[in-house]
């Protein structure tokens, strides 16, 4: 209810957006040691529903296996829970691979709250498919394949660049170079994150 989204209010709200294996994950991890952070990947709340096996787990596989959007709702509300569970603990929310699109954005700001800061996690699309096979090696990942990597890529370029944009217009976007080591992508994550204060 009501009173749960109260306590969201003065948290900050970071959308960590880019391609399928830019590194969001790998930033976060590291912005979630330095800042205690609360993280909430959006693919990983819909595989932790998979490995459930519930019957919304199954429906979620089919269409994670091609590549493709889940419901809009779905994610929402599995963000919205997630969040409302740590509302008391966390001082700030890193929202990774969310949103996949303009509508997405939207309507988390309706149902949760607006973003201080998207961080753009930028790599070339060679890069990006050469990681994501490299780590469908060892991931188990079942879209960590040829055929669905590149699915999942054009929705990247078609769908989820758009957000950028939007979100440019608004002044929030800080965009990171993730063709470069890990530990020197993490040196402009930080700056972004302190500028935030
Ligand atoms: N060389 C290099 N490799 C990286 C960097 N960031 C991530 N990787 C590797 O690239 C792969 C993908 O990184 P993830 O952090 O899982 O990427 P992601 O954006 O979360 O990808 P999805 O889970 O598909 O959304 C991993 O195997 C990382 O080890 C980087 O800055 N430099
Ligand atoms: O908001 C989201 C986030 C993820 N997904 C699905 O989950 C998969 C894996 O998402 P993740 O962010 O883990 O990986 P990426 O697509 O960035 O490689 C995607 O291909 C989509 O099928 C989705 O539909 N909506
Ligand atoms: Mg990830």
């Amino acid at each position: 209810g009501h009173a749960d989204l109260d306590k969201i209010k003065d948290a900050k709200i970071i959308f960590v957006v880019g391609g399928p294996g830019s590194g969001k994950g790998t930033q976060c991890e590291r912005i979630v040691a330095k800042y205690g952070y609360t993280h909430l990947s959006s693919g990983d709340l819909l595989r932790a529903e998979v490995a459930s096996g519930s019957d919304r787990g199954k429906q979620l596989q089919a269409i994670m296996q091609k590549g493709e959007l889940v419901p809009l709702d779905t994610v929402l509300d599995m963000i919205k829970d997630a969040m409302i569970a740590k509302a008391d603990v966390s001082k700030g929310f890193l929202i990774d691979g969310y949103p996949r699109e303009v509508k997405q954005g939207e309507e988390f700001e309706k149902k949760i709250g607006k973003p201080c800061l998207l961080l753009y996690v930028d790599a070339k699309s060679e890069t990006m498919v050469k990681r994501l096979l490299k780590r469908g090696e060892t991931s188990g990942r079942s879209d960590d394949n040829e055929e669905t990597i590149k699915k999942r890529l054009d929705l990247y370029y078609k769908a989820t660049e758009p957000v950028i944009a939007f979100y440019e217009s608004r002044g929030i976007v800080k965009k990171v170079d993730s063709e470069l080591p890990v530990d020197e992508v993490f040196v402009q994550v930080s700056q972004a994150i302190d500028s935030l204060k």
